[in-house]
């Protein structure tokens, strides 16, 4: 077993995934520490149904927990490397993965990661997934970096485990307690600010305004690119992350993937106290309207989250409605 479960009572097929993940997990982390050792695993490899250029280690990955899931209790299979769903026999469960998420990090030795996503399987491929994301039953990442961990959530509170490269094997530490709530850091591309929507660019503006500002305080600003680095940091620091939609063309609503990159991680993040929204409206209570759809995504410390939302409400106030991204 690759993965230590004591005492989180699974039902025996999640459980047998779990495992499976982590076992592709150990694989790729050794993949990761070994790059440029044998081969290039940021090669170009061509381009995936979102339209994003796909490197060697997408795909590995991606064929990875493929080839791990056959035979497991994986009904329904959506992964952001493949263009549509794929059916991998009879079963009770539907997965969804960001195989690697941070993939522009692949090649200047910075945390990468997977995110996954578990529901029940429903009557057909395309119900499995397209559905609230407070249905999912669990829901987590892996993270690559200096430290391999994985953090997950079944529904009652996060847990984390630390891959001990010695023995190959994710041993569980204490859960994480909760997203600290007073924090003054706050992640986002501001490269894009000529492209955010006003209430994203008036409550940047406010953070950056520091003690001169309205709120009185300076703020720390970070930015990784990479979704899984940004959450764990969140979850064990607090602070805020912000993906908005933008007025680039294609971005309309942001970057990220609603099913397998905004949904878990929303999940987890609300799982620790903290919360997910598309900057106004919850997450978890959106019905994506496609596998690979995207959405703006809002999260962090309970209160920032909710005060990003109020900047939707003043904009509306000034004449836009809250669902104007743009
Ligand atoms: O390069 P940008 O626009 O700042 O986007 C960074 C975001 O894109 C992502 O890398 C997208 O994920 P993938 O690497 O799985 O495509 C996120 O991890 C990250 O938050
Ligand atoms: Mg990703
Ligand atoms: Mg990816």
């Amino acid at each position: 077993m690759s993965l230590d479960l004591d005492g989180l009572d699974l039902a025996p097929d999640l459980a047998d995934v779990m495992q499976r993940l982590t076992v592709v997990g150990v694989e790729l982390a050794r993949l990761i520490a070994r790059s440029g050792l044998e081969g290039d695993l940021a090669a170009a490899q061509g381009t995936n149904a979102g339209g994003d250029g796909q490197k060697a280690l997408d795909v590995m990955a991606d064929a990875a927990y493929l080839r791990a899931l056959h035979g497991s209790a994986v009904a329904y299979y959506a992964s952001e490397e493949e263009d549509e769903i794929l059916t991998l026999g009879p079963g009770t469960l539907a997965l969804a993965v960001d195989p690697l998420d941070g993939s522009s990090n692949i090649d200047v030795n910075v945390s990468i990661g997977t995110i996954f996503s578990i529901f029940p399987a429903a009557g057909n491929a395309e119900a499995s997934f397209l559905r609230k994301g407070s249905e999912q039953i669990a829901a987590g990442y892996m993270i690559f970096g200096p430290q391999c961990a994985l953090v997950a959530s079944f529904g009652r509170g996060v847990h984390l485990w630390i891959l001990d490269p010695d023995t190959g094997r994710f041993e569980r530490l204490p859960d994480i307690a909760g997203v600290p709530r007073d924090t003054v850091e706050f992640a986002i591309n501001a490269s894009n600010r000529r492209h955010w929507p006003a209430p994203i660019r008036a409550y940047i503006d406010d953070l950056m305004a520091g003690v001169d500002g309205p709120r009185g305080r300076n703020f720390n600003m970070r930015w990784i690119a990479s979704l899984v680095a940004e959450t764990h940091r969140i979850l064990r620091r607090g602070g805020v992350f912000l993906y908005p939609g933008d007025s680039r063309a294609g971005y309309e609503r942001g970057r990220l993937r609603h099913v397998y990159e905004c949904a878990p991680i929303a999940f987890v993040v609300e799982q620790a106290g903290g919360e997910a929204t598309d900057g106004y409206h919850p997450i978890l209570d959106a019905v994506p309207s496609s596998i690979h759809a995207r959405t703006p995504f809002v999260f962090g410390s309970a209160p920032k989250v909710r005060r990003i939302a109020r900047y939707y409400d003043d904009a509306e106030q000034a004449a836009l409605t809250p669902d104007e991204h743009l």
